[in-house]
């Protein structure tokens, strides 16, 4: 089963960056080609699913990845689905007009930015990252994507942290491949 071969590629180290946080880690995940191909196809066929189950006739035409971590997969699925990559940064980063919203997280307090250009009013937009935790970053990102005009189909995680509950301070259902529940 996908779930759990996924599942078992990620690596958790506890106490990092900080005391008491169990950090799981994607990189291993990456670094096994079969499973890399196991998490796209997966996130793929879902998202062709979801489109199709909503209206058959309307395509994604944006997934935005978070930084950083969601830089390594959201291109590819972008790519596989003919949609766009649009970026979300930390703060500072990105030239031009931005539009940005800053946001507590399970480590610490941060800022996003995109480009205020970067998604036209109404374009359906699905928002990727490896994981999601309090759902601090992802509701920033939802945040930025609706200044835009941007519709949020969905927003997708590799990992849930589910005891945290994040998924109720979302604007949009949330689909997630692996769910930790304490
Ligand atoms: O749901 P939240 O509580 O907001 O936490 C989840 C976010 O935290 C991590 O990124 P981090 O900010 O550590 O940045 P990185 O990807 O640059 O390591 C992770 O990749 C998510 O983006
Ligand atoms: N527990 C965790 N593991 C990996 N990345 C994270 N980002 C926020 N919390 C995290």
């Amino acid at each position: 089963m996908d779930t759990e071969y996924i599942k078992s590629q990620l690596v958790p180290h506890p106490d990092f960056p900080k005391k008491g946080i169990v950090f799981l880690d994607m990189f291993p995940l990456l670094r096994n080609p079969v499973a890399f191909e196991t998490l796209i196809t997966n996130f793929v066929h879902h998202l062709t699913a979801v489109t199709i189950a909503k209206s058959p006739n309307r395509k994604i035409d944006v997934v935005v990845g978070l930084d950083a971590r969601g830089f390594l997969f959201g291109p590819i699925i972008a790519l596989r689905l003919g949609a766009a990559f649009v970026p979300v940064r930390k703060q500072g980063k990105l030239p031009g007009k931005c539009h940005s919203a800053s946001y507590e997280k399970e480590y610490g307090v941060d800022s996003f930015e995109m480009q205020a250009d970067a998604i036209e009013p109404g374009q359906s937009v699905v928002v990727v990252d490896d994981l999601i935790a309090t759902g601090g970053s992802a509701k920033a990102a939802g945040e930025l994507v609706a200044k835009s005009g941007g519709k949020i189909l969905e927003y997708l995680f590799i990992i849930e942290l589910t005891f945290l509950k994040a998924a109720e301070k979302l604007d949009a259902p949330l689909y997630s491949i692996v769910q930790v529940d304490d």
